[in-house]
């Protein structure tokens, strides 16, 4: 069985930057090459789930959105940090052009991107995270079975600020600063 931490891409894994399509544009959050690495040394695959509606929307296409995954995998794989799959919805339900515009299975917070990951992982849910900078990021997690994490990175700080003590309580499990503190959680959770 596969150990997964699902990550979400913009604002997890590096700045956000409204609709990131540019290799050019792309920063690596600071500390998330080690966290990601010491996840893998730990027996870890790392899989991103990204929704990627800049293609519904017509800003960029999907080799564009390729073309910046294998970027950024030359860059964490400098570090010991290679994500193993990268999975993206290029849709949206209401924004969208042609066949992209769709209420799809794969938007988070639902689940195809995860259950997509099971053509290619054994996943064993009872160790697999979601870590990510949205609540819809956690609630995918949720839906999907597995312990989530909500990142104080990208979007993360300013809605944690405004989360009642119960909604805190209900939308994931930890909340961490960032991706090293999310890893430590992960693993202290683990027992590593
Ligand atoms: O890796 P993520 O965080 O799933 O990617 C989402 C962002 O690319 C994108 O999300 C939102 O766009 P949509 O509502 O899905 O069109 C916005 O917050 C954009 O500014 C983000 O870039
Ligand atoms: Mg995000
Ligand atoms: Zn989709």
């Amino acid at each position: 069985m596969d150990k997964i931490v699902f990550l979400d891409r913009d604002g997890t894994i590096n700045e956000e930057v409204e609709y990131l399509h540019r290799p050019s544009d792309l920063v690596i959050l600071p500390g998330v090459s080690a966290a990601l690495k010491r996840l893998k040394e730990q027996g870890f695959r790392l899989v991103v789930v990204t929704n990627q509606a800049g293609v519904a929307r017509g800003y960029y296409s999907e080799a564009d959105v390729d073309q910046l995954h294998q970027y950024m995998n030359r860059l964490l794989a400098e570090d010991g940090a290679e994500i193993d799959h990268f999975f993206y919805c290029p849709h949206h339900p209401v924004h969208g052009i042609g066949a992209y515009k769709k209420s799809c299975h794969c938007r988070k917070p639902d689940i195809g991107m995860f259950e997509m990951a099971e053509n290619y992982f054994q996943v064993d849910k009872s160790h697999s995270y979601m870590v990510g900078d949205k609540l819809l990021d956690t609630e995918a997690g949720h839906k999907y079975g597995v312990s989530s994490v909500l990142v104080g990175t990208g979007y993360g700080k300013e809605l944690y600020k405004g989360l009642t003590e119960e909604q805190k309580r209900e939308a994931f499990d930890a909340y961490a600063k960032d991706m090293t503190a999310a890893a430590e959680w992960i693993l202290q959770k683990e027992g590593a």
